[in-house]
């Protein structure tokens, strides 16, 4: 339909390409259709009109909504298999010249402007990028290189009008209660000295947090390179490089000899748990279940981003079988959160693996009751959140320990609800599911628990805890990669890669330790290619110190320990910054409310 419209370009590009040549659509075209409400995104110069596919997709829907209007090439070929590409071609509706600069997806709170009036006289440059739009970059890139050389704006101020007015984020939240004055982002830089530790009070609890986020961004703009979009672009074309090298070298082939070696493994503590269980230790035998399981999630966490045969189906019906016959979960609860968490990793807003209010925030933002996009409701920090937040640095292992019987809630949801693609080739899964659900609790839940534990109610109970509480560790590995991990949002024009190792820590081990950490310590990587297979990481690691090198990107690398270390510190600080903000509030309380100005 766009390609009928027809603008003078789009017809002359037409006339021109003949065969698998696709019109030429403006920046501004293009922004009128998302406007509109259509789902398009940027693959290979192309446009790419997603609507019809949306409800088949089985990354899930929200993964492609994150890239509405966002060149997602990076995130496309991290995620697919070639045939998934060629999939793609089919929704191609016109292409592109020139450099893409990215929008604010709709779910992200971009706003688009509809089909351009009559008299309305943009100019365009060669790009297609309207005037309008050239000058907001030139002056986003003055504003971020204010920000690098240190310079600081001699107002104390903050403008949200001004940040706006960049373009480079206004989130506002969809469902209106959230504040959109907490969406600080990049605006020159203004706020007090980098060490200082608190603005003095009073201020108003709220702009206490705006300093905090700026706070925040700054320090990451003075560690990484700029988030302009042409630096962004050259990484973006090293990190393509990077990734035809690491084809080349067959690191996308899977060492199956390496699984071998894990059946043995999973097979040997499976044994474990049964001879201890026929013999009534129930300790041990819990003990031998609970890591039998805890193995078992790398394998889940493999065949869940294809990464095993990379075939959709088998490598999905291979995560079926193993998480929810085995181990009573649903990995495709698993996918379609962990998606998400790998489009936008960090993000407080989006990122459901970061969203564990009211037990954790990782971030002051949480302290201002945000909205969710992938829960769809605001995770409000109320007494609860309140109470745990101020305890969450004792509180974390503690909470951890119960981490697996959350899963439960969250599998069932799934299954039960079918949050999963109704339609398409991934629709049949959830009936495979249900079939696991069912078997797991017939093997678990009354064969084991009720049948074999059969010296009474104590007994069972400790049973079950022991076995669930064993797998805390790999709720420590999950949690560990990101939590003490930059969640500040730098704008649209920063690249993936970039992205992904700022937000995404590795955890340095020994290769013989490599089993325990199940992949999971090449985390930074593993955001980096999501598909290559687990026991290839240690060697993409070295490439992709390489390339960190060459690009100017720290590649954050700590042991268990530090890291852990890392993780705690960053739960305190929030902690403590709920702290001051409840202070912030109680002078307001005291002093009449409401009538103080920050200058
Ligand atoms: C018309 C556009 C699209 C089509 C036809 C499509 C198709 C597919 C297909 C067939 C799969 C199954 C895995 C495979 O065979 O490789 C898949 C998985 C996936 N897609 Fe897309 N996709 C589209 C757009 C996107 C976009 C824009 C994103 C966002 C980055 C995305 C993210 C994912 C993710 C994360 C998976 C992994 C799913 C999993 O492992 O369970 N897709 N997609």
């Amino acid at each position: 339909m766009a390609a009928s419209r027809g603008s003078p370009a789009a017809a002359d590009a037409s006339r021109r390409g003949g065969g698998r040549s696709y019109p030429l659509l403006s920046r501004r075209e293009i922004e009128a259709l998302i406007a509109e409400g259509r789902t398009i995104f940027i693959l290979d110069r192309h446009v790419i009109k997603a609507d019809a596919w949306l409800p088949y997709h089985p990354g899930g829907d929200k993964a492609i909504m994150h890239m509405v209007g966002r060149d997602a090439t990076d995130e496309v070929n991290g995620f697919h298999s070639l045939e998934a590409r060629r999939m793609m071609d089919k929704y191609r509706i016109g292409r592109i010249e020139g450099r893409w600069r990215n929008f604010v997806p709709p779910i992200q709170g971009g706003k688009f402007r509809p089909r351009v009036s009559d008299g309305e006289d943009e100019q365009e440059d060669e790009y297609g990028v309207s005037s309008l739009i050239t000058q907001r970059l030139k002056e986003d890139v003055a504003a971020l290189s204010s920000y690098s050389s240190s310079t600081r704006s001699p107002s104390p101020t903050f403008d949200a009008n001004k940040d706006a007015a960049l373009g480079l984020r206004k989130r506002r939240s969809s469902g209106g209660i959230a504040r959109s004055s907490s969406a600080t982002s990049l605006s020159s830089g203004d706020d007090d000295e980098d060490g200082a530790e608190v603005p003095a009070p009073p201020v108003n609890g709220m702009a206490h947090l705006d300093v905090l986020t700026r706070k925040e961004i700054k320090l990451d703009l003075s560690r990484y390179p700029p988030p302009d979009p042409v630096t962004q672009e050259a990484i973006a074309e090293k990190y393509r490089l990077l990734h035809e090298r690491i084809k080349a070298e067959g690191l996308y082939d899977c060492n199956y000899s390496a699984y071998a070696i894990e059946v043995c493994r999973y097979t040997l503590f499976f044994v474990l748990f049964l001879v201890f269980l026929r013999w009534k230790w129930y300790i041990p035998s819990g003990f031998f279940l609970g890591v039998f399981w805890h193995q078992l999630a790398f394998t889940v966490h493999d065949a869940g981003h294809l990464g095993i045969t990379h075939d959709f189906q088998t490598d999905t019906v291979i995560g079926i079988l193993v998480a929810d016959f085995l181990g009573g979960l649903s990995v495709c609860w698993w996918k379609r959160n962990h998606n998400v968490h790998h489009i936008v990793t960090n993000s407080p807003e989006h990122d459901p693996d970061i969203e564990h209010m009211p037990f954790f925030a990782i971030s002051h933002r949480f302290l201002g009751s945000l909205r969710s996009t992938y829960y769809e409701r605001v995770m409000q920090y109320d007494a609860a959140a309140r109470f745990f937040i101020s305890l969450q640095h004792y509180l974390y292992y503690v909470i951890l320990l119960f981490g697996r019987f959350n899963l439960y809630r969250l599998s069932w949801a799934h299954i039960l609800l079918g949050q999963g693609p109704r339609r398409g080739p991934a629709a049949w899964h959830r009936w495979l599911e249900m079939a696991g659900q069912v078997f797991f609790w017939t093997w678990f839940g009354y064969g084991v628990v009720y049948r074999c534990v059969d010296t009474g109610a104590w007994d069972r109970f400790v049973f079950v805890m022991v076995s669930h509480m064993v797998t805390t560790p790999l709720h420590v590995q999950i949690t560990l990669s990101h939590f003490a991990m930059s969640t500040a949002d730098l704008g649209v024009d920063e690249s993936f890669p970039q992205k992904m190792l700022r937000t995404t820590m590795d955890v340095d081990c020994p290769q013989w330790l490599d089993f325990f950490h199940g992949g999971l310590q090449f985390q930074a990587i593993h955001h980096l290619f999501p598909r290559i297979p687990r026991h290839n990481l240690r060697k993409t690691q070295r490439l992709v110190q390489e390339f960190c090198d060459e690009v100017g990107i720290p590649y954050a690398l700590y042991g268990f320990v530090d890291g852990n270390r890392q993780v705690i510190g960053r739960l305190a600080d929030v902690a403590r910054q709920a702290a001051i903000l409840a202070k912030c509030q109680s002078v307001l309380v005291s002093d009449g409310g409401g009538h103080h100005h920050h200058h």
